[in-house]
């Protein structure tokens, strides 16, 4: 025998043992390989989703996922595999994404009976105090709580008193395009949008309108943001979780607590002091149910939730009307025919403008504020989506983007017109050279929210935008009374240009749009009789 062989003896009895390293080298590679060759074999054909579409290499991997997702192509790569392989999607060993309209009922709402599918808390950056804020608040009845107390906060009674101070930095943002030649729009809505909520969230703006630039504090959020993909994998494997908070720069981990700090001192020093007009505080601090700390992490959620998603579709909608002169124009008539004077534009005002609706409705489609989709986890015993059971465990989600632009919910050809007469369809295109008979999922058209019978065939339901059940986004009416505020304000004062063309829609996403400057010049609108 020319292996190595080492005798160590151990008595027991009388018995002697010899320790043959080759053997046991022979069993480790042995094992190692069955290994190697059984678990691919068992998520490819084995594993209880081995029968939805996806690539081979994502059933058995999640690598190919993470690569997407740290390049910031994760929407690309995802939009990519559903027109590949269908409105089901097994994109990692145990995650399914979906575009059907009926999986935002069966993945968000809880059947009778059933558990709630959880959220995957790691999607989410962790807090930094330990305490889950609401979005990531699994235990159903704390969940429940801690909505009760922060709801009536957003209910429209109490959004109305907030109008002067929505009124205050929307005109801010009209003053400051009429001064300047050109501004980005992209980062003007990102200083309406903070200052707006920091004066909600702590009665303290943070003056990033009147100086014209980000204060330290969300430059940090901003300069994070490419990371976030990083910090979802490290969160994602324990084992690599662990090794990171041992190697952790310390500059990183000060800086993350830091930026907490700065949330909890605000927070306090409005606890504290009081404030001379309504807020936020007062209902939360009147349900007497929230911990201090939840204080904490609920308001550093206000600041990123309720900031960036409206900055996004404001930049993302005002980009698609400049493209589209036509519904530029259409807009523009209905707000400027409605309004005599700037005064009259309220948020009671402008809340029944159909046109301004269906531009906002159309631009969350297109553009959604929120690209990707939020895994949940299927809950124990397993469910049922769109009738085919799913095991516990499984990541699922609805991929907004993919959802908005598949051509089976928002139609590309009216077919049940069409389908007798597809060779005239088809000469009519060649002979005019037109594709007005085509209805593409990717072009902006506001109508399709107003009853146009072309787009009758549309899944309207399929959009959910604020996601949908008892974990929607709490800040809808705010939402959309900025939204609707703004862009009613700009296109009343000026008429907005931009040289930006299709391509800066091409955008990567770290879990937000990593949005491109988008240039606009800001004319002041003819003078109206
Ligand atoms: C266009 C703007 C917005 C969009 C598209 C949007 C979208 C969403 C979505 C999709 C969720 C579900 C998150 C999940 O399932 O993990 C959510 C939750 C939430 N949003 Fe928004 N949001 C917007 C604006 C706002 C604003 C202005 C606020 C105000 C602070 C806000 C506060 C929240 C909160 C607190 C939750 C957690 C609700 C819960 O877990 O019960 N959002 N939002």
């Amino acid at each position: 025998m020319t292996s190595l062989q080492i005798d160590s003896v151990a008595v027991r009895g009388h018995e002697t043992f010899v320790l043959d390293i080759t053997a046991l080298n022979r069993c480790l590679v042995t094992l190692f390989i069955l290994v190697a060759v059984s678990y691919p074999i068992y998520f490819l054909y084995l594993h209880p989703l081995r029968a939805y579409p996806g690539p081979k290499l994502s059933a058995i991997t999640r690598m190919p996922y993470w690569i997407a997702c740290l390049k910031g192509d994760q929407v690309r790569w995802l939009t990519k595999l559903h027109s590949q392989y269908g409105p089901v999607v097994r994109f990692g060993p145990v995650d399914l994404s979906y575009t059907d309209a009926r999986a935002w009922r069966d993945i968000c709402l809880v059947p009778k009976g059933k558990k709630e599918n959880a959220k995957e808390v790691g999607f989410h950056a962790p807090s930094a105090n330990g305490v889950p804020n609401i979005v990531c608040q699994n235990d159903v009845a704390h969940h429940a709580r801690i909505r009760r107390a922060l709801l009536p906060a957003f209910s429209q009674k109490a959004l109305k008193a907030q109008e002067p101070l929505l009124q205050k930095y929307v005109d801010l943002v009209i003053a400051r395009a009429r001064q300047a030649t050109e501004l980005d729009m992209s980062e003007l809505m990102n200083f309406a949008m903070f200052d707006i909520m920091a004066d909600f969230a702590f009665g303290e703006p943070l003056h990033m309108l009147e100086n014209g630039e980000y204060s330290d504090w969300v430059a940090k959020v901003f300069n994070a943001i490419r990371i976030l993909p990083l910090v979802q994998m490290i969160e994602f494997y324990p084992l690599l979780k662990k090794t990171f908070a041992l190697i952790e720069p310390k500059a990183v981990t000060k800086m993350r607590h830091d930026h907490f700090n700065h949330t909890v001192m605000r927070v306090n020093r409005r606890l504290n002091h009081g404030s001379e007009k309504q807020d936020l505080w007062d209902f939360i601090l009147e349900s007497e149910t929230l911990t201090l700390k939840e204080m904490h992490v609920n308001a550093e959620l206000f600041m990123a939730a309720g900031t960036e998603t409206t900055a996004s579709l404001l930049t993302g909608v005002t980009h698609y009307l400049m493209a589209n002169q036509e519904k530029m124009k259409i807009l523009t008539d209905e707000v400027r025919t409605r309004f005599k004077c700037r005064k009259e534009i309220t948020l009671d005002n402008v809340a029944p403008l159909r046109y301004l609706n269906a531009c906002i409705r159309e631009g969350m489609r297109v553009y959604p504020p929120v690209p990707s989709g939020l895994p949940r986890i299927v809950a124990e015993g397993g469910n049922s989506i769109l009738g085919k059971w799913v095991p516990a465990g499984t990541r699922v989600s609805v991929h907004q983007f993919s959802t908005y632009h598949s051509p089976e919910n928002f139609r590309q050809v009216t077919c049940h017109l069409l389908r007798p007469h597809i060779f005239v369809y088809i000469a009519t295109i060649v002979r005019t050279n037109t594709t007005c008979l085509l209805r593409d999922p990717d072009k902006f058209v506001p109508e399709r929210w107003l009853g146009d019978p072309a787009y009758k065939d549309d899944i309207r339901d399929a959009h959910q935008p604020f996601s949908a059940g008892t974990r929607n986004c709490l800040g809808i009416n705010l939402a959309w009374h900025e939204m609707r505020l703004m862009l009613a304000k700009l296109v009343y004062e000026f008429d907005i240009e931009s040289d930006a063309g299709p391509d800066w829609l091409d955008q990567n996403v770290y879990v937000i749009w990593d949005r491109k400057p988008l240039i606009c010049r800001f004319e002041d609108a003819a003078p109206r009789e």
